[in-house]
């Protein structure tokens, strides 16, 4: 099995230039883009011995849906730059590897076609849709009725993007726009039309509140990293959040995502699970973020470069890769299961 960082060698050689920097690529200096892996890096590993981990279980539960690992598929647009197969491909490994695919609002694929593909793999496959809340409310309500027909478990409500962040080296590239044949699927109306994703910079609580009251699934915010906003996010009812800077593609100078878990971790005192996402590479990354307080963690590029490298093949050698390497992890580390993973074994 070839380690992510092959993989993203081997992606990188199959995509055009200006695909693999609008994949790669950061806000800004991309200062948090690097501060994200950096801040893994930086920790290390106090593993405990003699604790009898000869059985293991990584499995979690989040939101109501059931997790092999506590690993999932954090929400990337464009899936079809990738692969041909794009999005199907995408949610055929997540069912096959048991964990959650949460479908990007800029996918590149019909919701009910990626739905289909992972039912072929699993009868009951976890997908969740993340949406960008568009001003047009009427036009949100029917998106999010679309992905529930469908069968989507979950809605994540993204929260760091109020404007675009400024990916510089999609502008040096010219890189504004999908190729004339691919379209971002789930933005058609009820005329056929395919809209633009807008930026929603008028969101509030209000609009989470809205959102509750149109939709009986679980919702999750991603893009939290304040201590207080997480505390609203307990007091506002929702299911789950995303700890997350957006893989360092929205406010560059934003604190990564391991530097901002432990306060949010604090603020929020076990009420709801926190998904960690930015910079996870690795089985110990992932037992870093667990031991500081996350549910599980989501992987961005990392599914993206076993994508473009060879499809669901590739998404499959990520995820299995991770599993091996997190249970590697947590034996060496001596817990057989999340919850024995505490704060003391990182420093
Ligand atoms: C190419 C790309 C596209 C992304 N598209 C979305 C998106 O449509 N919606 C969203 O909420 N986050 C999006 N993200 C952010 C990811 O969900 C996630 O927060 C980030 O990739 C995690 O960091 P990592 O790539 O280091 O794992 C995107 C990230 C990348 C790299
Ligand atoms: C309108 C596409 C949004 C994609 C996105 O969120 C990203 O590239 O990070």
């Amino acid at each position: 099995m070839r380690t992510i960082a092959e993989l993203e060698t081997a992606a990188r050689r199959r995509l055009a230039p200006a695909h693999y920097d609008f994949y790669a690529g950061g806000a800004g200096e991309e200062e948090t883009l690097r501060a994200n892996e950096e801040a893994f890096r930086r920790r290390v590993l106090v593993p405990r011995v003699l604790r009898n981990v000869g059985k293991r279980d990584l499995a979690v539960e989040l939101a109501g849906s059931p997790l092999s690992m506590p690993v999932l598929l954090s929400p990337t647009a464009f899936h079809r730059l990738a692969h041909p197969d794009g999005e199907l491909a995408t949610a055929r490994a997540a069912a096959r590897a048991g964990t959650v695919l949460v479908v990007s609002m800029a996918a590149t694929t019909a919701i009910e076609d990626i739905v289909a593909a992972a039912r072929e793999v699993t009868d009951d496959p976890a997908l969740w849709f993340q949406l960008y809340l568009q001003p047009d409310r009427e036009f949100t309500k029917a998106v999010i009725c679309r992905a529930e027909r469908a069968g989507v478990k979950a809605l994540v409500v993204t929260v760091d993007s109020a404007v675009f962040g400024k990916r510089e080296r999609d502008h040096r590239n010219g890189f504004l726009d999908l190729p004339p044949e691919l379209s971002v699927e789930n933005m058609r109306d009820d005329t056929g039309r395919v809209r633009d994703i807008e930026m929603p910079a008028e969101l509030t609580w209000t609009d989470v509140e809205w959102l509750r009251t149109i939709s009986g699934l679980p919702i999750l915010l991603k893009g939290i990293l304040h201590p207080s906003d997480a505390r609203l996010a307990v007091e506002a009812g929702v299911s789950g959040l995303v700890v997350s800077n957006h893989g360092g593609r929205q406010l560059d100078s934003a604190v990564s995502t391991m530097d901002a878990l432990p306060a949010v971790a604090s603020a929020v005192d076990g009420a709801i699970p926190l998904i960690l996402d930015g910079g996870v590479r690795r089985g110990t990354d992932v037992v870093k973020a667990l031991a500081l307080g996350a549910s599980a963690v989501g992987i961005g590029r990392p599914a993206l470069w076993g994508l473009a490298a060879a499809g669901t093949e590739g998404v499959t050698e990520v995820l299995e890769g991770l599993r091996e390497e997190v249970d590697r992890a947590f034996a060496l580390c001596g817990a057989a299961d999340p919850a024995g993973l505490t704060a003391e074994l990182v420093r």
